[in-house]
């Protein structure tokens, strides 16, 4: 088992939301990046995503180098064989357990029998995907937080058979990028989403009930409970698709206490997936 010291190249398959997220903090490390997604107007926009990231962080002064030598770490492809050469692939494609399992599949072909694959889902069996493999040993969860250069926190999540090196070493990865972590079992939802998702929903239905207005839902809760962010807000900010399909396997792993909110179910249907749409619960330019 390689340190995180030997690692060279970082492979993350999917451009989007945390996708990019993960490409920049690797590239941001020191790591030569290849990022992957299926079309290359998606692999585009991430970049130009990481781009406008980059340059925000720098007027913080919060990198130490320029944008343009981090960025130039950064490769992006539609060819999922440019990462045969990655030492850990981190998958943060969309949140479909079919999709998954043949992503890994086909990085399990391509990729050094020592490589780690890990995988950014938010509530999927890790244990179930790396079973799409030939080394499930090798296989973990790496659940960043979005947005993935500015939350500090990543979930390891440990599959049945996940080794404990493996374990170890998504620990230490996760150090060397700048980031704290906690482990959680392969449970539905892990630590996180099994506590967060009922909150969202409740958050939810509570405004579909007229319990109070969205906004004051949204600050009854900051200056109540001492949170960033209130439950509408959050689910926008997370986009409402991904709040939607981790609260359905929640609710068929776990029952009816996880069923998602109707007016959830509803927007989504009708294409309001939150900021990344312009419109969710809230309004965005
Ligand atoms: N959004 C969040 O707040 C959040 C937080 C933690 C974890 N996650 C998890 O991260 C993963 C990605 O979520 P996201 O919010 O970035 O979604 P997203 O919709 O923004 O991006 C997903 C990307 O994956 C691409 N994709 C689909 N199939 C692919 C394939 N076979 N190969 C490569 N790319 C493919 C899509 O084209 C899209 O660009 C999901 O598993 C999600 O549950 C999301």
């Amino acid at each position: 088992m390689y340190e995180p010291a030997d690692v060279e190249t970082v492979g993350v398959v999917g451009a989007g939301t945390m996708g990019h997220g993960i490409a920049q903090v690797a590239a941001t490390a020191g790591y030569d990046v290849t990022m992957r997604d299926i079309e290359s107007e998606y692999v585009d926009r991430g970049l130009e995503e990481i781009d406008s990231s980059l340059e925000r962080l720098a007027a913080k002064g919060a990198i130490d180098e320029e944008p343009a030598t981090i960025r130039g770490r950064i490769a992006g492809t539609t060819d999922l064989a440019d990462l045969a050469d990655a030492d850990v692939t981190v998958e943060a494609a969309v949140e479909e357990m079919a999709v998954k399992r043949d992503v890994f599949a086909d990085l399990d072909a391509l990729a050094d029998d020592d490589a780690v694959l890990a995988t950014n889902t938010s509530t999927l069996s890790i244990t179930e995907i790396a079973g799409a493999t030939d080394r499930p040993d090798r296989v973990v969860g790496l659940h960043f937080m979005n947005p993935v250069p500015v939350m500090e926190g990543v979930e390891v999540v440990v599959g049945e058979h996940t080794d404990g090196a493996v374990v170890e070493f998504a620990h230490a990865f996760a150090d060397a990028l700048g980031k704290e972590t906690w482990e959680s079992d392969d449970k539905p939802g892990f630590v996180t989403n099994r506590v967060l998702m009922p909150w969202i929903n409740e958050g939810i239905r509570a405004y579909d009930e007229g319990v109070a207005t969205r906004d004051d839902i949204d600050r009854g809760m900051r200056l109540g409970t001492n949170v960033p962010m209130g439950p509408l807000e959050l689910a926008d900010h997370i986009g409402l698709d991904v709040v939607l399909d981790a609260s359905e396997t929640l609710h068929e792993e776990l029952g009816d206490r996880y069923k998602p909110a109707y007016l959830l179910t509803r927007k989504v249907a009708a294409g309001d997936l939150g900021k990344k749409t312009g419109e969710g619960f809230y309004g965005y330019e």
